[in-house]
Parts: C-alpha cells; sequence; structure tokens
C-alpha cells in the first residue's frame, strides 16, 4: 500500500500547553480516514498542522514520501496536492457555482491570475465532471447563495476536487445537514477516495460508522486507539473517554 502521509512523534504546543503530544500516525493512498475524540482532543490542531497553519515544536509530516510540509508555507500546500475545507462553507455566495469552480480551478497560479485568465476547453471538461461528481451538475448556473447548507458544502468539496488535490482534509463536514444529506456526503467522500486520500474530523459516530475506512480517536493530544470502527469501538479507554460519554453529543 502507498502511504500518503506519515506523521511522526508530532508535538505542537500553545504557550507550553501541548494540545498534540507525540502523534505518530500514516495514512495510506484511497483512506476515508476518520479522527475523533472529545473536545479539546487536538483533533483540529493537527488538521492545522497537515496544511500549514500552524507550526509544531517537534517531530515530521512527511507528505508523499518526500515533501516534509513544515518546509512549505499554507498557500503553497494546494500546488503539491493538498487542499482543506473548514467547518463554515467559504464559497463566494454572489458567483453562480460555476463560476466559484471557475475561480478555483485556475487557483494554483494565484488570486490575481484566476481573475483575468481565460478557461481552456479541458478546465471546463474538469468541472462538468467534478459538478457531476457532487451532483451540482444541474445547478451550475444557480447563485452559490441560493443552495441548501449541503449543496453549499459539496460546491466546496468540488472546489477542492477540481484542483487535482491528493490529500483533502474536511472539518466536521456533516455538521448540520439533515441524515439525507449526510448519507449524500458519505457516499460522496467514498466516491472522492477512488481518487483522492480523504482526512476527516468528525463528531457525527453514526456517519462514522457507516463511512470510515479507518479511525482515529485522540485525547488529550495523543492517539488513544487507532483501527476499524469495530475494532475501537471496543476498546474500554475509548468508551470512557468519549463513546461512553455520548461521541458526538461532546460537539
Ligand atoms: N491557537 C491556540 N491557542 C491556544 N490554545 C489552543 C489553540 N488552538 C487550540 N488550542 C487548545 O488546544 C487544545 C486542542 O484543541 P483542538 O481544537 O485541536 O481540539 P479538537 O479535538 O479539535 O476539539 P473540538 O472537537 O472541540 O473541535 C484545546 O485545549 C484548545 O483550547
Amino acid at each position: 500500500m502507498e502511504t500518503v502521509l506519515e506523521i511522526k512523534d508530532l508535538i505542537i504546543s500553545f504557550d507550553g500547553f501541548r494540545a498534540v503530544n507525540g502523534v505518530t500516525t500514516s495514512v495510506q493512498k484511497g483512506e476515508v480516514r476518520f479522527f475523533i475524540g472529545p473536545n479539546g482532543a487536538g483533533k483540529t490542531t493537527l488538521l492545522d498542522a497537515i496544511c500549514g497553519r500552524v507550526h509544531p515544536q517537534h517531530g515530521s509530516i512527511i507528505f508523499n514520501g518526500d515533501k516534509n510540509i513544515m518546509h512549505y508555507p499554507e498557500h503553497k500546500l494546494v500546488n503539491i496536492g493538498i487542499g482543506r475545507k473548514f467547518q463554515v462553507p467559504s464559497v463566494f455566495t454572489s458567483l453562480s457555482v460555476y463560476e466559484n469552480m471557475e475561480v478555483s480551478v485556475v487557483k494554483k497560479r494565484g488570486i490575481a491570475a484566476s481573475l483575468f485568465s481565460e478557461i481552456t476547453e479541458a478546465q471546463q471538461e474538469k468541472i462538468n465532471k467534478v459538478l457531476t461528481l457532487v451532483d451540482l451538475n444541474n445547478c451550475a448556473g444557480k447563485k452559490a447563495a441560493d443552495l441548501s447548507h449541503g449543496q453549499k458544502q459539496w460546491l466546496e468539496i468540488a472546489m477542492l476536487l477540481v484542483q487535482d488535490l491528493q490529500l483533502i482534509l474536511l472539518d466536521e463536514p456533516v455538521a448540520g445537514m439533515g441524515r439525507r444529506e449526510t448519507t449524500k456526503t458519505g457516499e460522496l467522500l467514498r466516491k472522492i477516495a477512488q481518487h483522492c486520500t480523504v482526512i476527516v474530523v468528525e463528531h457525527d459516530m453514526e456517519f462514522v460508522r457507516e463511512f470510515a475506512s479507518k479511525v482515529t480517536v485522540m485525547h488529550e493530544g495523543h492517539i488513544l486507539d487507532e483501527g476499524s470502527v469495530e475494532q475501537v469501538q471496543k476498546n474500554p479507554k475509548v468508551i470512557d473517554v468519549y463513546l461512553g460519554r455520548g461521541g458526538e453529543n461532546c460537539a
């Protein structure tokens, strides 16, 4: 199996407090990996480190075998194939779905270039393919402001996919969604994983149970357990610090 991300002995401190305290894990190509755990476990901080937002004091994060993430500024990580979606959708609400995709498809050249450049035929094809994948092809002309909450989330995922990423990081992608939209999002993640590895931070355990290929349980900055959902949910320590306390209700 091909390793996409190799995290070794990572320590991230804020004013002496270790939010991430010696995390070691690796993520394989094609995984939908979920990071779960109670509030304050360090999940978001870990995601922040993988996308270059925070700088660890110790350890390493290696992408695709030889790229040390710590050597890249946050805005350059998209160029090596890593993209992040935050919990609140950040689509351009005054633009149409298609225009949002146009802005993203040329983003690698920088915002100024993307505003003034023509979209090639190949890029148009790519946009249409991704919009079909996320089931927004019938809404291409619709203003993003008029999309449902779920559709805005899928548009933002589509805006990442069109940039040819190899790893996408999603922060609570189903927060605020109903069950139908949640299931649709899970099915979408499965499809995405066929060409792009996915890391998800999530509290919705029903969603995790159904769609995780592997789960990493974090607690107080370190990894408590890692494996299949079936495996980790039997671990008494995991039950004690998270699942037994309601899991998703810790959000
Ligand atoms: N910029 C910061 N400055 C100081 N402390 C921080 C900072 N960012 C995070 N922390 C602290 O680090 C710890 C881990 O936070 P983090 O947001 O990573 O947890 P989490 O597992 O994502 O929690 P949640 O599920 O609530 O989002 C918390 O105690 C938090 O208060």
